[in-house]
């Protein structure tokens, strides 16, 4: 595994990139392509949603396309930012115009030899991103198929690198691990912060002075664990006095199974992602 963080990317010499399915995940790269200088023209989307379609003219100038046509024809990479259920109703509508592209796929669980199959088009990049990407602190891990070159490999830097850090993998199966812990993990700091912020109201505080300590507290703890060079496990006992509140909390936490019981659950969503791959990718 190889690791990157996020550089003052090259995303004004990359080629015309065409989104399949403007959402959530399409918008928050094209968010961060804009930002770092990518020409909203030099962006096309498909997308059926009409919605979707006015919340991307609104925010970026970018007129989508309810439907797959010949616009597709000059891009030069694919996003595919559809479902995985519907990627391969999708891929059948844009084969036409799409094949000469490489292929970019943040589809979770989707394998890249579905992918290929579908599109008859060897050269496919998976990428497993997460939505913290909207405001430029993604993490997205990566996974290239032997077909597709160093330069290719470059330009799904880029286009990546403008939402957040980024990581290579060299086994596809674990994009399957990715996906349920960074690709997911957002929703579990956010369960945590909901926790936390009930913790707090319940014992008084205002739900406003709640959220705002819980937030400072995760991006604070985060902020340290990024910069020190200890494992999580010591920066844990410099907070746990003996005899003190962390460690009541602590000891509460580990009587109600909560650690491996977060461990299942990630495991959980990694089943998940294999089993999409197999339901979804014949
Ligand atoms: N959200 C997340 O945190 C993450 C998501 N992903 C992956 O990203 C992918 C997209 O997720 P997300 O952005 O959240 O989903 P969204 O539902 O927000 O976006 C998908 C969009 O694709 C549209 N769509 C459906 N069919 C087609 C079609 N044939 N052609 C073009 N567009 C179509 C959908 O329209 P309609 O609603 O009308 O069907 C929808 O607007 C998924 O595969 C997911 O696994 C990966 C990492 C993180
Ligand atoms: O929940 C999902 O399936 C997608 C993939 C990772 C985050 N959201």
């Amino acid at each position: 595994m190889s690791q990157h963080t996020a550089s003052a990317s090259s995303a004004q010499a990359l080629p015309v990139i065409a989104f399949i399915g403007g959402g959530n995940m399409a918008s928050a790269i094209i968010g961060g392509l804009i930002r770092q200088g990518h020409p909203a023209g030099q962006i096309e989307v498909v997308e059926p949603w009409s919605q979707a379609r006015a919340a991307l003219h609104e925010r970026y100038g970018i007129a989508a396309q309810p439907e797959a046509g010949s616009a597709l024809q000059r891009a030069g990479i694919v996003v595919w930012a559809i479902k995985p259920q519907t990627f391969k109703d999708a891929a059948a509508q844009a084969k036409a115009h799409v094949r000469a592209a490489l292929q970019l796929s943040v589809a979770a669980g989707i394998r890249s030899d579905s992918i290929a199959r579908w599109l008859d088009c060897e050269r496919v990049v998976r990428t497993m991103p997460n939505t913290p990407a909207l405001v430029g602190k993604g993490i997205s891990a990566l996974y290239a198929r032997a077909a597709v070159g160093a330069a290719e490999r470059q330009s799904v830097e880029a286009i990546m690198a403008c939402t957040g850090e980024f990581l290579w993998v060299e086994r596809e199966p674990l994009l399957d691990a990715v996906t349920a812990l960074s690709g997911s993990g957002p929703a579990y700091v956010f369960y945590f912060l909901e926790a936390m912020t009930r913790a707090g109201s319940a014992m008084g505080l205002s739900q406003p002075q709640a959220h705002q300590l819980a937030v400072a507290t995760f991006a604070g703890a985060a902020e340290l664990a990024r910069r020190s060079d200890e494992p999580p496990a010591l920066l844990r006992q410099r907070v746990t006095s003996k005899g003190g509140t962390t460690h009541a909390a602590l000891q509460s936490m580990d009587g109600a199974g909560i650690g491996a019981s977060f461990e299942a659950a990630i495991r959980a969503a990694e089943q998940r992602a294999h089993a999409l791959g197999d339901e979804f990718g014949g």
